[in-house]
């Protein structure tokens, strides 16, 4: 490498005395020279003479090289790949950068030579500096959680969302305080967060579910490829470079919340659905729905959420604030298949909430039915061609889109 190094350097000195860029496209001893020494540092220097015998504008031979011309076997290949990406033609090897000299200030200009953009321009072609490139191209943008609008009537009940909410605006309020003690000031401060707030409430809070590895993963030794960390998770991808060295490619999405495999099924009902419950007796809509390749967790993670959901509404219905507002609960199944809705079982009022007491026992069998029709079908029209993942997508909606 040391010794490549001070090939490139010479190659690199040269160029300011005219002598591979400045010898002319049809090239010159001296470039000829500069190049088979260049070659000679990494043992190609058997490559060097069909080259200069060619006549090949002499800007065109790195290309030319890294495109496999001349070279024979791949071991060749992976020294002439090394020995280019020693050029620093991006300026991050040990190499100072070029500075025109004295010398060639008069004459052909620096940006003629070796390395100018336009010579940079050719080698892109044909050489790709995989340690150049910036994986952080690939990152999402940082999404910053929007909470759900707390209910107003049940405080306490909205943590997950409510705690999103203080981490954003507790600052506000502190600055605010600090800066004027004035009550009047600090409750007209007050007045406009709470207006902002309501302009401002996420209507759409997706939450990640990450499953661990099945026992099937696991005897055929794959990798877990998915790491979690806050409201972020990142997928680590395995890749081979073009000189078939292997890398990992990181790719990391930010979501609303992100659960990872250790979450047991109860902590997934209060980051997604209980939060959406007392929104609904403020006569708003509400969906939740989950989304993944199949085989992630949608069944195991949505089969629970219905009965816990319903436990929680019967429990809001009894208490004194709603109980004479002449709420119905109002229970309906239906399929769907394909292209066709069925509708299973309807049922209202007092007799709603018995026959919910009743059906308690099938519930469990009743909804994994039709969570797996409804993620079946939602999986053949949107997630036919998505990429294999063990992560689940719950999107918890409230209110009309
Ligand atoms: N978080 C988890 N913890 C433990 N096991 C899980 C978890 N998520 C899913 N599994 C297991 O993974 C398997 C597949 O899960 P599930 O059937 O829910 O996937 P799915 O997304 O509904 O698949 P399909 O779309 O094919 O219906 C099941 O055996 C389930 O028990």
């Amino acid at each position: 490498m040391q010794q490549s190094n001070a090939a490139a350097t010479a190659l690199y000195d040269h160029a300011g005395v005219g002598s591979l860029h400045n010898a002319g496209p049809a090239g010159g001893d001296a470039g000829d020279a500069v190049m088979a020494r260049w070659l000679q540092s990494a043992g190609l220097q058997h490559l060097a003479s069909p080259l200069a015998s060619t006549g090949i504008d002499q800007r065109l031979l790195p290309n030319l090289l890294m495109q496999g011309y001349g070279a024979q076997s791949t071991e060749e290949k992976q020294r002439l790949f090394k020995l280019m990406r020693n050029l620093n033609i991006n300026g991050e090897s040990g190499l100072e950068p070029y500075t025109p000299t004295a010398q060639n200030s008069g004459g052909p200009a620096a940006s003629d030579g070796f390395y100018s953009p336009e010579f940079r321009g050719d080698l892109g072609a044909g050489l790709l500096n995989l340690h150049a490139m910036d994986d952080t191209e690939l990152l999402s943008e940082h999404v910053t959680p929007e909470p759900f609008e707390p209910s107003l009537f049940i405080p306490g009940v909205n943590k997950a969302f409510e705690n999103d909410f203080n981490a954003t605006t507790n600052w506000q309020q502190k600055e605010q305080s600090d800066a004027d003690a004035s009550a009047s000031l600090f409750s007209a401060n007050e007045k406009e967060i709470s207006s902002t707030r309501e302009n401002n409430v996420a209507k759409i809070k997706v939450v990640v579910r990450k499953r661990p590895l099945n026992k099937k993963e696991i005897s055929r030794k794959e990798d877990d490829i998915v790491t979690v960390s806050e409201n972020a998770l990142t997928v680590h991808e395995p890749k081979l470079k073009v000189d078939l060295t292997a890398y990992v490619e990181k790719h990391e999405f930010c979501f609303d919340a992100v659960l990872d495999e250790n979450v047991n099924n109860d902590e997934v009902y209060h980051a997604t659905v209980e939060p959406i419950i007392p929104i609904i007796f403020q006569r708003t809509k509400a969906t939740c729905f989950a989304y993944g390749q199949t085989g992630s967790g949608k069944t195991f993670t949505m089969q629970p959420l219905p009965l816990r959901a319903a436990q929680d509404l019967v429990r809001f219905l009894h208490q004194p604030i709603y109980r004479n507002q002449r709420f119905k609960l109002w229970l309906s199944y239906f399929e769907i298949y394909v292209k066709e809705v069925q509708i299973l079982q309807t049922m209202t009022g007092k007799l709603g909430l018995r026959v919910l007491k009743l059906i308690k026992a099938f519930w469990l069998l009743r909804s994994a039915f039709v969570l797996w029709t409804m993620t079946r079908f939602i999986y053949h029209f949107v997630g036919a061609n998505s990429p294999k993942c063990s992560v689940t997508l719950l999107l918890a909606i409230q209110g009309q889109l």
